[in-house]
C-alpha cells in the first residue's frame, strides 16, 4: 500500500485528511508519526508560501511524497484576519481556546450581518525532482456569538457555514468534509493524489 506524509503535527488536520483520503485506499502519516522532526518555521506571508514551504522542506527531509496544508479563517470586519496567523492568533502557544476567544472578543460589537467570514485551505503536493502543486479551497460562512459543538477543531465552534444553521462544530466528520475547505482544495488534486 502507498504511502503519504501528511506534513502536519496538527491531530485535528489529520483526522479530516485520514477521513478525506480513505476512497485512495493509501496509508496516511503525518509528523506526529516523525516526532524527531522539527517544526517548520511558516515565515511566509501567504497560504500558498507556507504550504509549499511545508510541503518541500518534509518532502526535502523523507524523499516521498508530502501533502502540506496552510490553512485558517478570514473575517471581512477584521480585515481578513486572523488569516495565514490564525494558528498564533492569541500567542505562541497556539491554544484553540484562546484563538476563538480572541475573534468573539474582536467582533463584541459586530452586528449578525457583518460577521462573514471564510475558511481557506491550501494544500501542497511536494514529490522528490518533482515540482510542486498548489490548490486553494474556501469554505464561505459567519462568525456566530457564541462556541457551539464538540467535534472538529480550531475556529469550527464559532464557525457557521453558510446555508446550514449549526456551527462546523456541530456537524459531524463526514459532514464537515463534504463541504469544508480542505475537501474543496482536495477535490481540485483527484488526479495528482490517485498518482502518487
Ligand atoms: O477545518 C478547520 N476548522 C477549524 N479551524 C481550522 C480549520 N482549518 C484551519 N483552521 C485553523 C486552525 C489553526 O488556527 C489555523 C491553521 O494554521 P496552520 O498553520 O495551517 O496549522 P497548524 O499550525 O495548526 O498545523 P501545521 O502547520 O503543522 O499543519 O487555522
Ligand atoms: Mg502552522
Amino acid at each position: 500500500m502507498k504511502q503519504i506524509i501528511i506534513a502536519t503535527k496538527n491531530a485535528g488536520k489529520v483526522k479530516d485528511f485520514q477521513k478525506l483520503l480513505e476512497p485512495f485506499h493509501c496509508e496516511i502519516k503525518s509528523l506526529l508519526d516523525f516526532p524527531e522532526i522539527a517544526d517548520v518555521e511558516e515565515t511566509g506571508t501567504t497560504f500558498e508560501e507556507n504550504a509549499t514551504l511545508k510541503a518541500e522542506t518534509i518532502c526535502d527531509i523523507v524523499q516521498q511524497p508530502v501533502i502540506a496544508d496552510d490553512s485558517g479563517l478570514e473575517i471581512d470586519a477584521l480585515n481578513g484576519e486572523p488569516g495565514v496567523y490564525s494558528a498564533r492568533y492569541a500567542g505562541e502557544q497556539k491554544n484553540d481556546a484562546d484563538n476563538l476567544n480572541k475573534v468573539l472578543h474582536n467582533l463584541k460589537e459586530t452586528k449578525e450581518i457583518d460577521r462573514t467570514a471564510r475558511f481557506v485551505c491550501v494544500i501542497a503536493i511536494a514529490e522528490p525532482n518533482k515540482e510542486t502543486i498548489i490548490k486553494r479551497g474556501e469554505c464561505e460562512g459567519a462568525i456566530v456569538f457564541e462556541p457551539k459543538g464538540e467535534h472538529g477543531f480550531g475556529y469550527d465552534p464559532i464557525f457557521r457555514p453558510k446555508g446550514l444553521d449549526l456551527t462546523m462544530a456541530e456537524l459531524t466528520l463526514e459532514e464537515k468534509n463534504k463541504i469544508s475547505h480542505r475537501k474543496n482544495a482536495l477535490d481540485q488534486l483527484v488526479n495528482w493524489v490517485k498518482e502518487l
